[in-house]
C-alpha cells in the first residue's frame, strides 16, 4: 500500500469554488496531498461578493472533527474562515491534543471587503488560537487588525512581525504583501531568520482565493515532511503561476489556476 500525505483543512465554503475548502482541496490535490476538509461555515458568494453566511455551530464543527481524528489523523492542517470564538475554542482544543503542523490563514474580510469572522473573536484568536500554531499568514489588512498598527512600507512589516512574535507569541509569521504597492513581496519570519521573497506585480483583478491556497500549498508541503522554509518558497511560486494563468470564470474578481504550476519550470 502507498501511503499518501494526508492534509486537513478547517475552513468555510465559497460555492463558485474559488476559495474556502474547494480552494483548498484542489491545492493539496495539485501538490499530491490527500485532502480532508472539516466545514466551519457554508457562504453564499461569488466572484462579485459575499451574499450571507451561515456558521455551523461549534458542536458540529467538533463531530466532523473527532470523525477525521479518530480515523486517520492528518499529517497537517490548516484553518481558514474559523468565525465565532465557539469554534476557535474547538479548533484550538483539537490541535492542542495532536501535535501536527498547523497552519493558520486568520481570513477576516473576503477580496470583495466582506467581513467573515465575528468582530469579537480577534481578541481570542490572538490570544489563544494564534500561539498554537506553526505558521500564521496574515495578508496586510489581517496584520493590522491583529497587531493595532498601519503597514505601509516594509519597515511596518517589520515592526509587525515583532508584535506577533514577542508579543502574541507565535512560532513564526507569514506576512503577504499582495496588497501593498509595487512587486508581490512576501516576508516569512521565525525567531531565527527572515526570509523574503519577491515577484513582479501581476496587473489583475484575478485574486480571488489567493490566501486560502497560498496556505493550503505550505500545509500540503508540510504534510509531505517538507520545512517551512521550503514550503513558503514553494507556495510563493505557486501562487505567481496560479494568479498568471487565472482561468477567467465569473464576473468580478476570478479565481486562480489551481492547476498550473509545475515544479520542474524556472520561470512560470
Ligand atoms: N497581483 C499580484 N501579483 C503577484 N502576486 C500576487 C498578486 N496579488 C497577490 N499576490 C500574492 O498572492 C499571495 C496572497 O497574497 P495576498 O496578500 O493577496 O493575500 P490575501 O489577501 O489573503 O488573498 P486575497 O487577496 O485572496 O484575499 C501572496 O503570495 C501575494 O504576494
Ligand atoms: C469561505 C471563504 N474563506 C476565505 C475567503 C477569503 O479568501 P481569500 O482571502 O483567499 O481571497 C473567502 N472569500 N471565503
Amino acid at each position: 500500500m502507498h501511503r499518501m500525505p494526508i492534509a486537513l483543512t478547517v475552513a468555510g465554503t465559497d460555492p463558485t469554488g474559488g476559495a474556502g475548502v474547494l480552494a483548498d482541496s484542489k491545492a493539496f490535490h495539485s501538490r499530491g496531498v490527500y485532502g480532508m476538509a472539516a466545514v466551519t461555515s457554508l457562504t453564499a458568494q461569488n466572484t462579485m461578493g459575499v451574499q450571507d453566511v451561515f456558521n455551523v455551530p461549534a458542536e458540529f464543527l467538533e463531530k466532523q472533527l473527532e470523525s477525521i481524528f479518530s480515523d486517520e489523523v492528518p499529517h497537517a492542517m490548516k484553518s481558514g474562515m474559523v468565525a465565532t470564538i465557539d469554534m476557535m475554542v474547538v479548533v484550538a482544543n483539537m490541535v492542542e491534543d495532536y501535535n501536527i503542523p498547523f497552519v493558520i490563514d486568520p481570513v477576516m474580510i473576503a477580496t470583495s471587503g466582506d467581513a467573515l469572522i465575528e468582530e469579537e473573536s480577534i481578541e481570542f484568536l490572538r490570544s489563544t488560537l494564534l500561539p498554537a500554531a506553526l505558521t500564521v499568514t496574515p495578508n496586510i489588512h489581517e496584520a493590522e487588525k491583529i497587531t493595532g498598527h498601519k503597514i505601509e512600507k516594509e519597515a511596518d512589516v517589520r515592526k509587525a512581525a515583532r508584535i506577533f512574535l514577542d508579543e502574541i507569541g507565535v512560532h513564526s509569521v507569514t506576512i503577504k504583501g499582495g496588497h501593498l504597492e509595487g512587486d508581490a513581496v512576501d516576508y516569512l519570519f521565525t525567531h531565527e531568520d527572515t526570509v523574503i521573497l519577491s515577484e513582479p506585480r501581476i496587473e489583475t483583478s484575478h485574486t480571488h482565493g489567493t490566501g486560502c491556497t497560498f496556505s493550503a500549498v505550505m500545509t500540503a508541503e508540510l504534510a509531505k515532511g517538507k520545512t517551512l522554509e521550503e514550503s513558503f518558497r514553494l507556495a510563493k511560486r505557486y501562487i505567481t503561476s496560479a494568479i498568471r494563468n487565472s482561468p477567467g470564470i465569473g464576473k468580478g474578481n476570478g479565481p486562480v489556476n489551481h492547476f498550473s504550476f509545475r515544479e520542474e519550470q524556472v520561470h512560470e
